[in-house]
């Protein structure tokens, strides 16, 4: 399936690591297994025959070997892809332990994330990473060591013999329609290198990157559960996308829960249920963001049943996030939870100090914020529970310094924080609470702020609330749309960045913002 170019590159390859003196002879017997399946930019796509094969290649005399030989041949940087395609079929490799067999029960440490980079960084860690890096293949970043605790926290599920589907081809075969950026869904902002990774979510980014790597043979499905702003829809845009790069042409859809029940409820109302289904039963790869939102639900959550059973039965990859795991999700019926145990099941926990800091430094560099590391640490050891809030805090303080033209230091976080963070948030935020109080604050109406009136202060003060919603709440963007006046969740996004530039241009914006907040808070303590 490979181009001719390509085939030929790859033997020259092989040649090249024929003449290597770091590569036996038994390694170069798993070299010859290999298969060239095209170039993607550039990130070359091997298939090999199983996992023997795979770590042989990846292990640290043959990788050398290659990086150096790849470089030669292309003339530049060639990131490698390998994904296992059994169907090639090889003679048994000289190893006969049997790794091949159980890679859905590797320890995350084993995992092949580190597949796509050249083998020469992958010892590397702590390396910033270029937000332009995107061209480049998925750079991963890394902010602490791998921990043990990793594998206590983490279930693996290989519940049914049949958890992991093995399709006949080793890439997926592209289907023809493919999907846009725009019909996918995908956040542009999400890949995973702008991704950090850390104990806390280590094996789940790993069980994701398999995942896009090889979809419907890795883990099928994918279910990724954690407490809001950890993370987990950033994963999922990251799998489309970088799965969508490695394979061109292949259908991907993310969709949030909510969405999906509007887009169901809809098919019905207007008679389309069967385009519904084109839309929904003709993907390669379904992203499922906030399935609870499903619970109850139950026709839509039959709907849900029978697509996971379509796409599943396809050897289609579904994956699934969720702020609870399986077996705690009310609202479903037990032939649908016991579904979503027949592949993979991982958690993110809240990041420890070390990982905020390192996210902190990411978004820093990837908005063009600057901050010197003593605030970033000083933010990081405030905020430690919901990273959209570590952002949040990031964009005020950084505003607050362009805003005054003074140096972003200590004493200036300080001041931006000291009402923002508070001790006894022990109450919920409720939307009702940040809603009724931007009305109040700009003098209007409910009525008002969720009309489809575009009068300039109507629009600053709805932006401000979708931006305040989506900072200090667990809303998903349709819900917060819908919030206000049953709008598109692009409405959302929109607001969301406007609001956080427009604070570090225009005062009164900052001032708006940070007042309005310090009211919510000081509401919410009930003072
Ligand atoms: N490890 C990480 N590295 C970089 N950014 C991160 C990381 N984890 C989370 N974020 C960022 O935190 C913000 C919130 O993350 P995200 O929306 O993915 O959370 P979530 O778990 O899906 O939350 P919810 O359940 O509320 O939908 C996003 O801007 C995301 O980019």
């Amino acid at each position: 399936m490979s181009d001719p170019a390509v085939s030929d590159s790859w033997s020259q390859v092989t040649s090249a690591l024929e003449e290597d003196s770091r590569v036996t002879p038994r390694q170069m017997g798993h070299v010859y297994l290999a298969s060239p399946q095209g170039l993607i930019g550039n990130t070359l796509l091997l298939a090999v025959p199983n996992e023997t094969t795979r770590e042989t290649l990846q292990g640290p005399q043959v990788s050398g070997a290659l990086t150096d030989a790849l470089t030669a041949v292309f003339g530049h940087e060639v990131l490698l892809a390998i994904s296992i395609d059994s169907s090639l079929n090889a003679p048994t490799p000289p190893r006969s332990a049997d790794a091949a067999s159980s890679r859905a029960q590797l320890p995350a440490e084993d995992l092949d994330v580190d597949a796509r980079r050249p083998a020469s960084e992958r010892t590397r860690h702590h390396e910033p990473s270029s937000p332009s890096a995107h061209g480049q293949g998925e750079k991963r970043s890394e902010a602490t060591g791998p921990s043990s605790s990793d594998r206590g926290r983490d279930e693996h599920r290989q519940d049914r013999p049949d958890s992991r589907p093995v399709a006949g081809a080793g890439a997926p075969t592209p289907g023809p329609p493919s999907t846009s950026t725009e019909t996918s869904r995908l956040n542009e902002r999400y890949h995973f290198d702008s991704f950090v990774i850390g104990s806390s979510n280590r094996f789940a980014h790993a069980a994701a990157n398999a995942v896009a790597e090889a979809p419907a043979k890795a883990y099928n499905p994918l279910f990724i559960y954690g407490e809001s702003g950890l993370g987990k829809t950033h994963l999922l845009h990251a799998i489309g996308h970088y799965a969508r790069r490695l394979y061109p042409g292949l259908r991907v859809r993310y969709v949030n829960s909510e969405e999906f029940t509007n887009d169901f409820i809809n098919s019905i109302r207007h008679d389309e249920g069967a385009s519904f289904k084109q839309v929904y039963r003709n993907v390669d790869i379904l992203l499922i963001d906030d399935i609870q939102f499903l619970a109850d639900k139950e026709a839509t959550v039959e709907e849900f049943f029978h697509t996971f059973n379509t796409l599943y039965n396809n050897n289609k990859q579904v994956v699934i996030t969720s702020d609870l795991p399986p077996k705690q999700l009310s609202g479903f019926e037990e032939r649908l939870r016991s579904r979503f145990e027949w592949g993979l099941i991982t958690d993110i926990q809240p990041p420890d100090l070390e990982t905020r800091i390192a996210i902190l430094r990411k978004k820093a560099e990837a908005e063009g914020l600057f901050a010197p590391p003593e605030v970033l640490e000083y933010i990081a050891s405030r905020i430690s529970t919901n990273i959209r809030e570590l952002e949040g805090a990031l964009i005020r303080v950084t505003a607050f310094a362009s805003l005054n033209r003074q140096d972003v230091d200590i004493q200036l976080a300080e001041h931006v924080l000291k009402d923002l963070i508070t001790d006894d948030d022990v109450h919920e935020i409720t939307p009702e609470l940040i809603l009724h109080a931007t009305a109040e604050y700009f003098d209007l109406t409910m009525d008002e702020l969720t009309s489809k009136s575009r009068t300039r202060t109507l629009v600053t003060a709805r932006q401000i609330a979708m931006y305040l919603l989506r900072e200090l709440t667990e809303m998903s963007l349709p819900k917060i749309g819908q919030e206000l006046g049953g709008r598109d969740h692009t409405t959302v996004i929109h607001a969301d960045r406007k609001i956080r530039e427009l604070m570090a241009e225009r005062r009164t914006i900052y001032n708006q913002v940070t007042e309005l907040t310090n009211e919510i808070k000081r509401k919410q303590r009930g003072h």
